[in-house]
């Protein structure tokens, strides 16, 4: 393919290039993060979910709903973003993109430091990545959804918001699993394992076991390719 270059992106395309694995990733403390990489560049994602308690074909209790979504670049993630220099703050920074990419109402729904959930260092990209939590009732969540597909972004940055599945199947593989096997942004697949197990979406049993079919679909993934 001829190479088109970056143009506008050229100063920020290397944040999000591809081939990070999960060792890349060190957890930093909050204050840690602001107060001795300053320098570094940040981002923020934030997670929006609601736990229910609905059970789907009488079989699998589907637990929570989680916002994710489907990004220009074809790969998994949070909304969120990078925070532009100059921004006060990353929450506000981090408020901005969940406008324009979510078309979230910040009235009502905007997110505060206390919301923060884990913040990583990627040190050979001089990156840092804070990740929020909030919860929100089920009828909120529906609202914050049906809200995205009239966001300024949508259909050019974000392709569509997601709800991923939390149950494994019959098989052991489809549901959670399966969905783990996608490829995400950033670290964006350990944010929401780390949020699962932290925020008790699935018990230690149920997540592990995911993990472990997840491991597996990866290996034969990866060996057929
Ligand atoms: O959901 C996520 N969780 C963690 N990291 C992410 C997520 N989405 C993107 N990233 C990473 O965050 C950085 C900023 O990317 P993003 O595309 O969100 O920001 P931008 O729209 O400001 O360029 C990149 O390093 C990217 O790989």
């Amino acid at each position: 393919m001829a190479d088109i270059g970056w143009g506008n992106l050229t100063n920020s395309e290397g944040y999000g290039r591809l081939g990070d694995t999960k060792d890349d990733y060190k957890i930093l403390t909050y204050d840690d993060a602001k107060v001795n990489y300053s320098t570094y560049m940040h981002g923020a994602h934030a997670m929006f979910y609601s736990t229910h308690d609905f059970t789907l074909w009488d079989l699998y209790n589907t637990r929570a709903a989680i916002l994710m979504q489907m990004r220009f670049d074809g790969l998994l993630g949070f909304p969120g973003g990078l925070i532009d220099q100059g921004e006060e703050d990353v929450v506000s920074g981090l408020n901005r993109e969940l406008e324009e990419e979510i078309g979230l109402d910040l009235t009502r729904f905007c997110i505060k430091d206390e919301n923060h959930l884990v913040s990583f260092l990627h040190e050979k990209k001089n990156l840092v990545l804070h990740f929020y939590a909030k919860e929100v009732s089920m009828i909120e969540f529906r609202e914050i959804e049906l809200k995205s597909l009239s966001a300024p972004d949508f259909g050019s940055e974000v392709m569509g918001v997601i709800r991923p599945p939390l149950f494994t199947m019959g098989d052991g593989k489809r549901g959670l699993p399966a969905f783990l096997t996608n490829s995400f942004a950033g670290n964006a697949r350990e944010e929401l394992v780390y949020a699962i197990r932290h925020l008790k979406l699935l018990t230690d049993t149920d997540l592990q076991e995911s993990l472990k079919e997840f491991e597996e679909l990866m290996k034969s993934k990866n060996s057929s390719e």
